[in-house]
């Protein structure tokens, strides 16, 4: 059964369709890439798929099979990394508590309302959640004094921690150096091959940020999808020059990577 299933899904706003018939489904154990020009619509898409907006013009969103009808289930199942996110955390908030927050879709935590032992173990498991992304050296350190490239892991490991089925990642390399950059694509490919049981979903306008482990690929223009399948066989010259209307770049491919020299 689909973890998350998109079928003819319309959106219209501003009196112009934003989504047209857009058909996705994201199956247990995959990762996915979603690619597109600005204005493509992929963030009207994420929006639909966490329940954020409903398809006013027709199509359905299922999560498991099930219609999405119970909102604060459905945003608890469905984790969203953005790039204004860390602007809502407080700044003298330790790292460690910022993860544990994530349990309770809650931003700021209030440690006083948490019984002893719930207090012990979700701080274990926060932990867990940091090791796993190779940032448990963080765990004390206020969250408004981590780079960027530390806050998106910091983040993603509060993702992890409500156990959604899926976590969106909007972009989660924007603004990093490209040592920040590698560093974080890494930790997210080990996440990624090491993590079956939460999809992850990696919106992104750079080809080279597609890591191995997101064996799938979904493009977008103008509100449609133009091609979705397996990452290794989508990401061609044609596609790239159809998603930007840039002429068509070479391709360097290494370490089951895929850098465009245009
Ligand atoms: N409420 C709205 N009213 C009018 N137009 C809207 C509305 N919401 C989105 N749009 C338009 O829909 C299009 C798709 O927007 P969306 O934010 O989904 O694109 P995107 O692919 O996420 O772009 P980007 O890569 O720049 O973030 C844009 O042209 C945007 O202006």
């Amino acid at each position: 059964m689909s973890i998350l299933e998109l079928t003819n899904v319309s959106y219209r706003a501003g009196g112009r369709l934003i989504l047209d018939r857009v058909n996705w489904q994201v199956e247990p154990g995959q990762h996915w890439a979603i690619l597109g020009a600005n204005g493509a619509g992929k963030t009207t898409l994420l929006k639909i798929a966490c329940g954020y907006l409903w398809p006013n013009s027709g199509g359905e969103v299922t999560r498991l099979g099930q219609r999405l009808l119970d909102l604060r289930e459905l945003r608890k199942s469905i984790g969203w990394v953005t790039l204004d996110m860390p602007g809502k955390v407080p700044a003298d908030e330790p790292a460690l508590d910022t993860v544990v927050s994530g349990r309770f879709a809650q931003v700021g935590l209030r440690r006083k309302l948490l019984r002893d032992e719930l207090h012990a173990r979700l701080f274990d498991e926060a932990r867990e959640q940091l090791a796993a992304l190779g940032a448990d050296s963080l765990a004390a350190q206020a969250f408004g004094t981590l780079s960027q490239g530390e806050r998106q892991k910091v983040l993603i490991a509060r993702a992890r921690m409500a156990k959604p089925l899926v976590i969106f990642l909007d972009e989660p390399c924007g603004g990093l150096d490209p040592g920040a950059r590698e560093h974080l694509l890494a930790a997210l490919e080990q996440l990624a091959q090491r993590t079956d049981d939460i999809a992850l979903v990696l919106v992104t306008h750079h080809v080279e940020e597609i890591m191995p482990a997101f064996t799938n690929t979904l493009a977008m223009a103008n509100g449609a999808v133009v091609a979705k399948g397996e990452s290794s066989e989508l990401l061609t010259t044609a596609l790239m020059t159809q998603l930007y209307d840039v002429s068509s770049p070479q391709w360097i491919r290494s370490n089951g990577r895929v850098w465009p020299v245009w």
